[in-house]
């Protein structure tokens, strides 16, 4: 699908400032801003400064334009950038007259869409575009450019050549129905299919990271009531967000906040103490908090570090992979009872152990450097289902293979295989998908 429109957007936000930017792509762009602009522009890539005019001949603004030949733009096609001052209404003006003179409003996403089909992205980089923007931490903005700059997408791609090799000799043999693969040839497709295997395991591992450094570490405070969860929350996004007091049972509903720590970026969510409950809110603010800490991927248990072990710890909590264990209130003195426990100790009163606390709290995402690594990806839920049916479909096909069915079988996965990693840089006829993805962006990107 190569739309033959021209299309127009603001690329800047639509509020006042020093100067705001309108993208014109498409055959007619050059076009359409010389028509507003009553001239030539001359030269490409070159900024020209230029009025322009409405029907009447009457200046709205004078901008500085900057003209691109396709294929030589980030849409490749023809595009040109009117830099126009910062005000809402003469943006709107310059916007309005260049649609006007032949351009069409752009929908979300489109000018990334038609980078995409004029080959400029993949479909990996067009998202990495889209995570670049939504960024809101120094990890999550490296793991969005080594996305930009193309490493997921080579992998994918290396791993389908590799499937695409292994398909082609095994789909030789359909031709010779009476020959079977001979075994030595089988081990050695069958090693390499292995080697794809691993390669689609390797990336599936990434998941875990892709989706923390998008959406945030779900980090879960439970612990009994007035333990200090809720100063906890305050004193790690550093304001009195959630209320606090010395009653027990005054946070009911769950509060969610995201924030960077170290950073991580995080979800941190504050919860209604694990108790027995006195009246109908504080047992639905209950149920909440443990179907919270269920879908955590990190719960820091918080308990009262003066209170003797056994009044302060909450019991039956759901297992997770990651916990975090919390002694607050250690400026009240910390009973004898918690001597052998492994806790970190706090203060949410005088900040003491806070900055330890943050620490660990980064280490326990697994996002650090050493975790990172020279060649590392992190991948998305897309990724993942797609790679999810490569190594399935990949995995039927060996067995077809392993156990002498007829090579039809065995091709037949592997092809569903090789469309799976296709899918993932883009290779693919729907546009359904297509449009689901790029329909996500803001309009003007
Ligand atoms: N003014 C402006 N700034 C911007 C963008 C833009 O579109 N306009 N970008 C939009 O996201 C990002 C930069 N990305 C871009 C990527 C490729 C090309 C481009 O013209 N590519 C040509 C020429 C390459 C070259 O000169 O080396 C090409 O690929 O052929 C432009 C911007 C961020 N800053
Ligand atoms: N001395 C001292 N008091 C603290 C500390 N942290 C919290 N408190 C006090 O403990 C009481 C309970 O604090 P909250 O943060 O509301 O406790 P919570 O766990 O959110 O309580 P619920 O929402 O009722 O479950 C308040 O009076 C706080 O001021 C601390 O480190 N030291
Ligand atoms: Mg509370």
């Amino acid at each position: 699908m190569v739309e033959s429109d021209t299309i127009a957007a603001l690329a800047t936000p639509g509020g006042t400032g020093a100067v705001a930017l309108i993208r014109v792509s498409g055959p007619k762009a050059w076009e359409v801003v010389e028509t507003a602009c009553g001239r030539d522009f001359g030269e490409a890539r070159r900024a020209v400064l230029r009025s322009v005019r409405d029907e009447a001949g009457q200046v709205i603004d004078q901008t500085l334009v900057t003209p691109f030949r396709g294929p030589a733009s980030f849409t490749g096609e023809d595009t040109v950038e009117v830099a126009t001052h910062g005000g809402r209404l003469v943006t709107r003006r310059v916007l309005e007259r260049l649609l006007n003179c032949g351009a069409r409003p752009a929908r979300p996403g489109e000018f990334t869409e038609r980078a995409f089909f004029h080959g400029k992205l993949d479909l990996t980089q067009a998202e990495a575009v889209m995570d670049l923007i939504s960024a809101q931490s120094d990890l999550a903005l490296r793991a969005a450019h080594e996305q930009l700059e193309g490493r997921l997408g080579r992998r994918t791609e290396g791993l389908r050549d590799e499937l695409l090799g292994v398909v082609a000799q095994v789909e030789a043999w359909i031709d010779f129905p009476e020959d079977d693969i001979d075994p030595e040839t089988g081990a050695a497709l069958d090693a390499r299919l292995e080697a794809v295997a691993g390669g689609i395991r390797t990336l599936l591992a990434t998941a875990d990271q892709g989706r923390i450094l998008r959406e945030g570490l779900r980090t879960v405070i439970c612990g009994l009531p007035n333990a200090g969860k809720s100063s906890l929350l305050n004193q790690l996004l550093g304001e009195e967000r959630a209320i606090v007091s010395h009653t027990a049972g005054t946070t009911r509903d769950t509060i969610e906040e995201a924030l960077v720590v170290d950073g991580v970026p995080l979800r941190l969510v504050d919860t209604a103490g694990l108790r027995l409950a006195g009246d109908e809110i504080e047992e639905e603010g209950i149920r909440r908090t443990r179907r919270e800490a269920g879908r955590a991927d990190l719960l820091i248990v918080v308990a009262d570090a003066s209170l003797p072990p056994q009044e302060a710890w909450p019991d039956a909590l759901p297992a997770v992979t990651r916990e975090l264990r919390v002694l607050n209130k250690v400026d009240l003195g910390e009973h004898p009872g918690w001597a052998d426990f492994e806790a970190d100790r706090i203060s949410c009163s005088d900040g003491s152990g806070i900055a330890r606390l943050r620490t660990h709290i980064r280490e326990m995402a697994e996002l650090g450097e050493a975790d990172w690594g020279e060649h590392a990806v992190a991948i998305n839920a897309r990724h993942r289902g797609c790679l999810r049916i490569a190594a399935d479909a990949l995995e039927r096909g060996r067995e077809a293979l392993a156990s002498g069915m007829a090579a039809e079988m065995a091709a037949m996965e592997l092809r569903e295989a090789l469309e799976a990693l296709g899918e993932i840089a883009g290779r693919v006829d729907t546009e359904e998908i297509l449009g689901e993805i790029f329909s996500r962006f803001c309009i003007g990107k």
